[in-house]
């Protein structure tokens, strides 16, 4: 046994893989994987705890990045007691069709809680954060809008009362105007543009035909916020029957969406690939009548690569000739949205809420025309005023069971909590979904069947379109569980009554930052936000200060806590009724007994060790493509593969791990098209250290890298 691993021998009963949910695919895709994954009877777990050793002390070095322990340290802890190792594991009951793996004995699990770099306070610069009134006493009669679309509104939307960008932004539409509209996450956008668009197409006369085609191009990043967004129209128009919404977007069949075409649809909703596609091989799709352009999340349409699809569209507008009312909305203005604009707008109204909010009444109503917005009110972004935002800081190792601790703390012990966990890549929400369904479940006495006190669900982009629409309706009408999803969910999306955002990977920018944790505390809602950050990255705090958002540091100990709670994960209990710092203790042995658990399973098949590899790999393949901007928060060389394959519940950072280009899925590609940067053109070889450091050189080789 090395100086870092030491056995305990944990008893409890353990479980077959089972299936969460009632959806096929979702199940045939865990099952893949885990048909021949069990779980054995017995758990042998190295905590690392010490009879004496205390909590590791934090520094408030903020440099202090990996650090390695000190000789005088490394000395105490040789010299500390090592509590005494049953020589003979104990047995747990067997379990009937488990005997064949009760023979896997004495495995180790190296401790979790030693040789991590220490943990910086978190010192969050204070910031002025920007905030939005949501409401306005304001309600939607004061407008001269028809009395049937204002009717449709209280009675199908349930609105009554405008919100500040409505005010603000639904007088300069009808006017005729060209608009930017920056407001935050959640504050009802989506009305702000679709009220105004519907009362200009419902006074039209003669009235408007379905053999008129387009009159309306509404371009939204993804594919359910394309769905959100066609739903919407549907209610807005249920009294103007004559007006016919459509939505066209990758992943339905080409052959009905044409088909819907050639028959007319007036308000048409797009993602702008699709739109693209038609507009080369539809002959039925013609712009002539268009008189509104959309770009609802304009900058994101900029940045998944879509500014040639947009030229296309453009240009196939601008063909088409007839005059049109532009319209951009984001939470987040960008200089690409900004370029854009100048490119295909002529003197716009700038609609900034956030600063309507800082300033005096008149600017409030009165909105800017042409004048865009200075530099630093560009930076700054506003998020809702109910939001919590907190970060925690934990070592490679442990993001596993802190992410499971964090899920069991709100779905398990709390009621009517709804999560959304942002990761990197599509094989890492798949992996996730798969080893924490079947790891955090319960077995109640008498069964054997596992059971979830709550629901996990995925969301990604290499999923079948049916599946992601299933998925997506799903989870909106659920009362409580977990999202594990990519950024295929960070925008513009809906989803009622989401408590908290976690997100376990980093966004790649401020902004997206700023669009995920948007998917809580919408429309004056509360919600909270967890960002999990390692030791080495803390400086991101600073980035995201320099954009005006403020987090609260939230203690790992903290989190581990919740442990306490679930009698799952009881080691032997040594420490019970101990001296001080027993807790501290337990809570430690019980996130071993917990990553064991997750280590048993990975290692319980040759197909989950797979599947752990792989999403490790694109977990490192995210983690090279943070923009340069970024290089000094998130570098290769500062993750260690060792520690990070730990969070993927692999007992060690495999070798041979592939890098190269050609291991990214087409899902992958599109989630983190920051991933496919670099690779194809500039393969990199991928070395670890003797400390297990990560670093990379520049090879000629086209056939990728290996570790
Ligand atoms: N005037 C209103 N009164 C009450 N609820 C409203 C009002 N306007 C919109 N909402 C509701 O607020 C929620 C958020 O609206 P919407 O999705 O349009 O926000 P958004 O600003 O576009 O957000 P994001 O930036 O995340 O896309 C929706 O559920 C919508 O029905």
């Amino acid at each position: 046994m090395t100086e870092d691993t030491l056995m305990i021998n944990i008893s409890s009963p353990l479980t077959n893989v089972h299936s969460i949910s009632s959806k096929k695919g979702r199940r045939l895709s865990r099952q893949k994987w885990t048909a021949n994954n069990t779980r054995t009877g017995k758990r042998k777990a190295s905590s690392g705890v010490q009879a004496g050793g205390s909590a590791k002390r934090r520094t408030i070095s903020a440099s202090s990045r990996h650090v390695k322990p000190n000789s005088a340290e490394r000395e105490k802890r040789a010299a500390a007691p090592v509590p005494k190792l049953s020589a003979k594991a104990r047995t747990s009951p067997q379990v009937p069709g488990e005997s064949k793996e009760h023979d896997r004995t004495f495995i180790k699990t190296s401790s979790l809680f030693r040789n991590n770099p220490e943990i910086p306070d978190v010192l969050s610069p204070v910031v002025t954060q920007v905030t939005e009134k949501v409401f306005t006493g304001n309600s939607f009669q004061e407008l001269e809008l028809h009395p049937h679309l204002v009717a449709t509104l209280s009675k199908v939307l349930n609105v009554t009362s405008m919100t500040s960008v409505q005010k603000q932004t639904i007088p300069v539409l009808l006017s005729g105007k060209d608009a930017v509209v920056r407001s935050q996450t959640g504050s009802g956008k989506t009305l702000a543009y679709g009220i105004p668009l519907v009362q200009s197409l419902q006074a039209i006369q003669p009235k408007v035909k379905r053999s008129d085609g387009p009159l309306a191009v509404v371009i939204v990043p993804t594919r359910e916020l394309a769905q959100q967004s066609f739903q919407i129209f549907q209610k807005l128009l249920k009294p103007f029957t004559w007006i016919v919404p459509g939505v066209l977007m990758g992943g339905e069949k080409r052959k009905a969406e044409k088909a819907r075409l050639r028959k007319g649809i007036n308000i048409l909703i797009s993602t702008p690939g699709r739109l693209v596609d038609h507009i080369k091989n539809t002959l039925s799709i013609a712009f002539s009548a268009v008189r509104w352009l959309v770009l609802d999340e304009a900058d994101r349409t900029l940045d998944l690569g879509f500014e040639k699809d947009l030229t296309v569209v453009l240009n196939a507008l601008n063909t088409a000739g007839s005059s049109r009312q532009n319209v951009l909305l984001s939470a987040t203005l960008t200089e690409g949205l900004s370029r854009l604009a100048s490119v295909s707008m002529t003197t716009p109204v700038y609609v900034h809420v956030s600063e309507a909010a800082g300033s005096s009444a008149e600017a409030a109503e009165h909105p800017r025309q042409a004048a865009p917005p200075a530099a630093p009110q560009v930076d700054s972004y506003a998020v809702p005023s109910r939001l919590q935002q907190h970060v925690v800081v934990v070592p490679s190792k442990l993001r596993l069971v802190c992410l499971a601790a964090v899920i069991l703390a709100k779905c398990k012990y709390e009621r009517g909590q709804k999560l959304i966990v942002f990761v990197s890549s599509c094989e890492a929400v798949e992996f996730l979904l798969t080893l924490l369904s079947a790891v955090l479940s319960d077995k109640p006495a008498g069964s054997h069947k596992p059971q979830l006190a709550f629901g996990f669900f995925r969301l990604h982009g290499n999923m079948q379109q049916q599946e992601r629409t299933e998925v997506f309706q799903e989870f909106s009408q659920s009362q409580s569980g977990v999202l594990l999803c990519t950024d295929v969910a960070a925008r513009g999306l809906d989803l009622p009554q989401v408590t908290w955002i976690v997100q376990y990977d980093p966004p790649v920018s401020a902004a997206e930052y700023v669009h995920r944790v948007g998917r809580t505390a919408r429309i004056g809602a509360r919600g909270s936000g967890l960002l999990f950050l390692t030791p080495s990255e803390t400086a991101y705090v600073d980035v995201l200060a320099s954009h005006n958002i403020s987090l609260c540091e939230m203690k790992m100990e903290d989190v581990l806590s919740t442990l306490m709670q679930d009698d799952h994960f009881k080691g032997r209990g040594r420490w019970e009724g101990k001296k001080a710092g027993s807790r501290e203790l337990e809570m430690r042995e019980r996130a071993t007994v917990l990553q064991t658990d997750f280590e048993n399973f990975v290692h319980g098949s040759p197909e989950s060790v797979q599947a752990a590899k792989k999403a490790l790999q694109s977990y490192v393949r995210a983690y090279t493509a943070y923009p340069s901007a970024l290089k000094h928060v998130f570098h290769i060389r500062n993750l260690h593969l060792g520690h990070a394959a730990k969070s993927f519940g692999l007992r060690d950072a495999p070798q041979g791990l592939s890098l190269a280009a050609e291991g990214t899925t087409k899902g992958s590609r599109k989630d983190i098209k920051r991933c496919a940067v670099g690779f194809s053109a500039q393969p990199a070889r991928w070395s670890v250290n003797s400390q297990g450091m990560c670093g990379y050189r520049r090879v000629e080789s086209t056939r990728g890298v290996r570790a």
